[in-house]
């Protein structure tokens, strides 16, 4: 079943391994088949040097339920799903302990859009997530990670600014593609490196709000031109 799909979310994971964001078992990377309401993710903690297109593990996007599959699905399984539940434009869903980025989410703040590479891919700051509560943490904990990440979004288009911080855990991203999700979640660890850096450099520093909507919209806009 899905063994394109199954193919295609193996190879992101493994990319999250090539790119250097993850090591031993952490993250996750899933993708999404909408006309049959299926999901498929990685399983949960299998090394990556071990892990072949067939551990790929098929969730039924509706009730959850595990529809093939000889192993455990993810722990983030029903983060996932919370995201594909309430967008219906994602495609494909990366969770990541990628270092800087996790070190942002730790330190609990946005990150703020302050180059061009930033505004590049997204619009907004990343924002980060408030405290999760006691009920949450408790009850359902995973499910509620995705249930914060969408009220967080609340007020943004999750397509134009694809990526959160979950405060005190780290980094979630997205795109139309497990590809695309992977590829974001590349650009949000380079971001956050160098936002570090620059506010090292000038803890003062300022953005030209100019340059935010001439590289965001000459990528994404209507009027769209960069590339071929
Ligand atoms: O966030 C965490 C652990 O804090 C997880 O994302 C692990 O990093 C990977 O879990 P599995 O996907 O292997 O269950």
């Amino acid at each position: 079943m899905l063994e394109e799909l199954k193919e295609k979310v193996y190879r992101a994971n493994i990319d999250l391994v090539k790119h250097g964001l993850v090591i031993f078992t952490w993250g996750n990377v899933s993708g999404i088949d909408r006309e049959k309401g299926l999901m498929v993710i990685k399983p949960s903690g299998v090394d990556y040097d071990v892990m072949t297109p067939d551990d790929m593990v098929v969730i039924d996007i509706r009730t959850g339920e595990k529809v093939e599959g000889k192993l455990k699905p993810s722990s983030d399984t029903p983060t996932h799903l919370a995201l594909y539940r309430a967008w219906p434009e994602i495609g494909g869903v990366v969770h990541t302990h990628s270092t800087y980025a996790t070190a942002w989410s730790q330190a609990g703040i946005d990150l703020p859009n302050i180059g061009t590479t930033h505004a590049d891919y997204f619009h907004k700051a990343i924002p980060c997530t408030p405290d999760m509560t006691e009920p949450e943490v408790t009850n359902d904990y995973e499910l509620e990670t995705g249930n914060v990440i969408i009220k967080r979004f609340e007020d943004m288009n999750p397509m134009h600014t694809p990526g959160v911080l979950v405060k005190n855990h780290g980094p979630f991203s997205w795109g139309k593609d497990p590809h695309d999700a992977v590829h974001n979640a590349v650009v949000m660890e380079q971001v956050a490196k160098m936002a570090f850096i620059a506010y090292q450099v000038n803890p003062g520093l300022t953005m030209n709000p100019l340059l935010i909507e001439k590289h965001y919209l000459r990528k994404h806009g209507p009027g769209a031109y960069y590339g071929q």
